[in-house]
């Protein structure tokens, strides 16, 4: 009966629908579809961007006109496929399984990679299906660049960093703007009378304080009254340091972010902690901000009995060997997680933990670990016992341990 239900259609549909949601979205190392899927679909992505580019060189368009033709149909059918299987893949994402499919697709048309992939495709269907010259159609077949950004951890870094620093960059553009009022009506006042052709209104001298802020200096607009070009002077040394300092705020947020990250933590990982598979959207979203991660190579030390430990560690992916005491040697892979003893004891590593193959841990350290036991009872107690199955196994007589073998957590 129970086999039957494995293989209702309902059963395998789900599966098939699972299996897409792991290709298109979660990175998992050494799957061979998922990376050859990838692969294609970044090939189809600058092959369109770099049709679109030549395309508009008159020579090459009356040249080679069918190519063009040709990989705008296929990209945007590639792209069809891909938006479809996403949209359709989605109800399996960690953070929308829990609502109706209609709804876990809706949220996810709605995000900003969902509203990049459908404008990566509307061009080619209003271009063919509307009678109408849509030059402006060119601007979004480009825009298909921009679904480039899923494949860039860099990018996500970046824009972790610049999320992080909203609130700092965006005091720096009400200090900007208010920099081009101010310049721009003192301007006003001071070359109105010599220049009112150009300086005449406020929002005329607006355009110079702003080119003149961002250094850029055109010089279409110049001030000829010996205090209109004091207040240049001013304006443009202002312009040097205020456009600095945002450049600084985002690339210092954004070394940070790299140094603490070796990839980015992504909520596939998360959903592959069984420990965490009962948090709501906003619980994961929390802890994935607490987590950083760590590339861990076959053979490397990750933990050695005897030194203080600061962090417990997730297996989002790979494989850890641990020798304790006894020289008893067990295996933990993805899902599991080692390091909480010495924390929750206050004490020193129990034991060594050495990658087997590169894996990929999620490390949290003591101070947010025990703010997640605060808030999560639950979690708490389930690391606790574990903590303490361990810890039991661990002093227990020499050869005990392969014959208790570690709970699964
Ligand atoms: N007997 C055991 N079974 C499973 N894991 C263990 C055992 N002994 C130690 N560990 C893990 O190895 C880790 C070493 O560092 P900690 O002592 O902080 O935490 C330890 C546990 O997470």
């Amino acid at each position: 009966m129970r086999a039957l239900r494995r293989h209702s259609p309902k059963a395998r549909l789900a599966r098939a629908r699972h299996r897409a949601y792991e290709i298109l979205e979660q990175a998992v190392p050494g799957d061979r579809l998922a990376s050859a899927a990838h692969a294609f679909i970044i090939a189809w992505i600058v092959a369109s961007v770099a049709s679109v580019v030549l395309e508009s060189v008159p020579r090459l368009r009356a040249g080679y006109e069918p190519i063009f033709v040709a990989v705008e149909f296929c990209s945007a059918l590639v792209f069809t496929v891909e938006y479809a299987l996403r949209l359709w893949a989605s109800a399996e994402h960690p953070a929308l399984r829990h609502l109706p499919h209609w709804r876990a697709r809706l949220r996810h048309a709605l995000t900003p990679a969902g509203v990049i992939d459908l404008l990566a495709i509307l061009p080619f269907y209003l271009a063919y299906f509307v009678a109408a010259d849509f030059r402006v159609l060119v601007v979004f077949r480009l825009l298909r660049f921009l679904k480039l950004m899923r494949y860039s951890p860099g990018m996500r870094s970046l824009t972790e960093a610049i999320y992080a620093e909203r609130r700092a960059l965006a005091a720096c553009l009400v200090i900007l703007g208010s920099l081009v009022i101010t310049t721009a009506a003192v301007m006003h006042l001071a070359e109105a009378d010599a220049q009112p052709d150009k300086f005449g209104t406020i929002p005329d001298a607006m355009w110079w304080a702003v080119i003149t802020l961002a250094t850029v200096g055109y010089g279409d607009v110049v001030p000829i009254t010996p205090l209109g070009k004091l207040i240049a002077a001013v304006t443009a040394l202002m312009g040097l340091v205020m456009l600095a300092l945002p450049v600084g705020i985002v690339a210092t947020a954004f070394a940070e972010v790299i140094h603490r990250r070796e990839f980015v933590v992504t909520w596939g990982m998360i959903a592959r902690v069984p420990l965490f598979s009962d948090l709501s959207a906003e619980e994961v979203a929390a802890v994935m901000r607490l987590l950083r991660s760590k590339t861990a190579q076959p053979g490397e030390v990750i933990v050695s009995r005897g030194e203080v430990g600061h962090s417990m560690y997730f297996i989002a992916g790979g494989q850890v060997e641990i020798e304790t005491q006894h020289g008893k040697r067990h295996l933990l892979g993805e899902g599991q997680f080692f390091g909480e003893i010495a924390i929750l004891r206050n004490a020193r590593r129990t034991a060594t933990i050495r990658a087997v193959v590169r894996s990929q841990l999620l490390v949290l350290d003591a101070a947010d670990l025990r703010k997640l036991m605060d808030n999560r009872p639950d979690i708490a107690a389930r690391i606790r016992q574990i903590a303490s199955d361990r810890a039991a196994q661990a002093e227990a007589a020499p050869g005990n341990l392969s014959e208790h073998p570690f709970h699964d957590v």
